[in-house]
């Protein structure tokens, strides 16, 4: 059995950061972990590249032969990344052994989730060669201080629970730039009266009927909860990691240590 993550979001989300402080942090604590880049556009890394589409397929050479913009040009990069599935993934998967951690970070186009199947079928594959897989959903903390913002965020997150269908852990990033914590409070664990009552704020009255739809779709996924993600803090890293390896039953017969998430924890 190996074990992966599926890391995706909104671009700039914080993705990419995420997979190499979680590299660090394994380093940190003697633990093996691989991390695979599957956006072809990616120049610079932080982190040690385990695979990388790139060997598969250039971003560049695709815009330039078949004159197809950045993004046609990526879309174009996932499907042929979809079509080699049985030939280039499942080689690359062979240099893994049973037990291996890997964690895949994706591109940032939210349409690779919302409505074109590659990321669906990439995922297949990985579970029919034995992965347990977990989608890690990350959503910029920036944007969640409006609540608009906020609603349209679990939308491509409950967009990408519906494609995938995968155990889903949504993560807010960024959580050091937050000033006002308690503001992102009622967001954590959203409640569809009080996203019902900010929206019909912010918005005009004509909008009431849809706001409540949509904060009632909110409640009916009430699996639609963030966790804060603070990269400062060890402890913060260590619960996110914890949560995720609980979703995909990592570590069940090994001593996994799970901290409670204490958001008043001073930096360590
Ligand atoms: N302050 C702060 N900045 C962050 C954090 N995570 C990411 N950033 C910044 O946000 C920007 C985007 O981060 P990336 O990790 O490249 O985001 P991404 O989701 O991989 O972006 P794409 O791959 O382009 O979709 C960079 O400037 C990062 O330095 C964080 O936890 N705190
Ligand atoms: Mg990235």
């Amino acid at each position: 059995m190996g074990y992966a993550q599926l890391v995706i979001g909104p671009a700039g989300s914080g993705k990419s950061t995420y997979c190499s402080s979680l590299y660090q942090h394994c380093e940190t604590v003697g633990r093996s972990i691989h991390i695979v880049n599957l956006d072809p556009a990616a120049e610079n890394f932080d982190y040690p590249v385990a695979m990388d589409i790139r060997e598969l397929i250039s971003l560049e050479d695709v815009m330039e032969e078949l004159g197809l913009g950045p993004n046609g040009g990526l879309l174009y990069c996932m499907e042929h990344l979809e079509a080699n599935l049985d030939d280039w993934l499942t080689e690359e998967l062979d240099n893994y052994l049973d037990d291996d951690y890997l964690v895949f970070d994706c591109p940032g186009q939210i349409e690779l989730f919302s409505h074109v199947p590659v990321l669906r079928n990439f995922v297949e594959h990985l579970k029919s060669k034995n992965f347990n897989v977990c989608v890690v959903y990350l959503l910029d903390s920036q944007f969640i201080t409006d609540v608009t913002k906020f609603i349209s965020g679990c939308m491509a997150s409950l967009s990408a629970m519906i494609q995938l269908e995968l155990p889903h852990v949504n993560l807010l990033s960024k959580m050091d730039l937050v000033t006002n914590k308690r503001e992102i409070e009622k967001f954590l664990n959203p409640e569809s009266r009080v996203l019902l009552s900010e929206l019909n704020q912010r918005m005009a009255p004509q909008f009431a009927k849809l706001n409540k739809s949509l904060s009632e779709l909110v409640d009916e996924y009430s699996m639609v909860s963030f966790i804060p993600l603070d990269l400062r803090k060890k402890s913060s890293i260590r619960y996110v990691l914890g949560q995720i390896d609980n979703c995909i039953q990592f570590g069940e017969d090994a001593d996994v240590k799970v901290k409670d998430f204490d958001p008043e924890d001073g930096d360590e």
